[in-house]
């Protein structure tokens, strides 16, 4: 473990007695000072088990767990909660509603001396002064969440847990409250781990996103090498709904409902395996021109704000969802080309960027 890491994680092993599957299997990362890791993956993944080992709360069958330099827990010895000085956020607050606010935040400090300026200056940092005498009953969602976050930031913890802290609020509060807390950790200088089915909110404000699935890492890294480089299918299916078209090796290049591709570098070595390649093209990369003759149809379309999503029918049956600006929309039941935008799309499983063959796709998909 360096002098920067905070955390180190090797080869973490959890089994459930009564499962047959592990809840986190073989999970291994470090955390340097400072950083945001996101910790993201469908229900059930293992998230909460793995945030749950880390802050003492469950035991491991393998591996080891580091915090600030000292062994916090393996499969023979555990160190107990309290003693991993590791602040913790929850999803629904865990306020003490018989304390004001102050008391709240002071409650972690444990009789700390002076901990009632310390109290202060973390409610400082959350923007929450004059408000000390209130009791929980008597603040908003995102102030309680926020009291919560003091209250877990005061002791100056070496790491800090948060378990879908932002998930009780209304979307409005939330989206104000995610560029907060990225601020209010930033300016503590604290070092986090924010459990989130988020998507959008782990890639926004982490500094690192971890993509977990059946209890493993799939993918770690910055946000944009996993938005740009998803390692999987999965990766990509899970942070941007993409769209997949089903291949066919023809001649030298891989054909698809929406046109041929081929893989800059050559083909080599990847057309074999056992699972048929798909072809990933992103909802964002894909125009629509209304036109009689065209061959996919408008099914419907989500207002998004800024955007429509639309559900677009080719033949044989495929449906896209295509994103379109809500300044040029196209109503439903219309018919539509299909273009792509050039250079967009990726080969999965083998993660290999395509280029689009000829100049057009708009009439690729009457081939189908
Ligand atoms: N105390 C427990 N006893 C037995 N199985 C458990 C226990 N806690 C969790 N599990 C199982 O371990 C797996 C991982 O659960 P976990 O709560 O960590 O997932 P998660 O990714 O946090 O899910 P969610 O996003 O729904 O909160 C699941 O299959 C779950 O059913």
């Amino acid at each position: 473990m360096s002098q920067s890491e905070v955390l180190c994680l090797d080869r973490v092993c959890k089994q459930f007695s009564g499962s047959s599957l592990a809840a986190v299997d073989q999970v291994s990362f470090e955390l340097e000072a400072g950083e945001i890791l996101g910790l993201v993956g469908p229900s059930g993944c293992g998230k909460t088990t793995l945030l749950r080992m880390i802050a003492g709360f469950e035991s491991l069958q393998s591996g080891s767990i580091q915090l600030a330099g000292e062994t916090v827990a393996t499969a023979q010895r555990s160190l107990p909660p309290e003693t991993r000085s590791v602040g913790m956020v929850f999803q629904d607050y865990a306020l003490f509603p018989h304390l004001t606010v102050l008391d709240n935040v002071c409650f972690g400090l444990r009789d700390r001396k002076g901990s009632a300026a310390v109290a202060r200056q973390a409610l400082a940092l959350v923007g929450l002064e004059g408000l000390e005498r209130r009791y929980p009953h008597e603040l908003s969602g995102g102030q309680q969440q926020r009291v919560a976050l003091a209250r877990a930031l005061a002791p100056q913890p070496p790491l800090i847990l948060l378990d879908e802290p932002l998930s009780n609020l209304d979307v409005q509060v939330r989206l104000r409250l995610r560029q907060e807390l990225r601020d209010i950790l930033r300016q503590a200088q604290a070092t986090a781990i924010l459990v989130t089915h988020d998507q959008e909110e782990a890639l926004s404000i982490c500094d690192r996103v971890a993509v977990m699935r059946l209890g493993r890492f799939e993918q770690i890294g910055q946000p944009e090498e996993l938005f740009q480089h998803p390692a999987s299918r999965f990766v990509a299916e899970f942070l941007s709904q993409a769209n997949f078209l089903a291949t066919e090796y023809q001649g030298d290049a891989w054909r698809t409902v929406l046109g041929d591709f081929e893989a800059p570098g050559g083909l080599e070595g990847s057309r074999t395996g056992g699972e048929p390649p798909v072809v990933m093209v992103r909802q964002e990369d894909v125009l629509l021109h209304p036109h009689p003759e065209g061959t996919g149809l408008v099914r419907d379309r989500q207002f998004l704000g800024r955007d429509y999503r639309y559900f677009v029918q080719l033949p044989a049956g495929l449906e896209i969802q295509v994103l379109g600006p809500v300044s040029e929309a196209i109503a439903v039941g219309t018919a539509v080309q299909v273009q792509l935008r050039t250079g967009q799309a990726r080969l999965y499983p083998y993660d290999l960027p395509l280029v689009l063959r000829g100049t057009s796709t708009r009439n690729a998909a009457a081939r189908a």
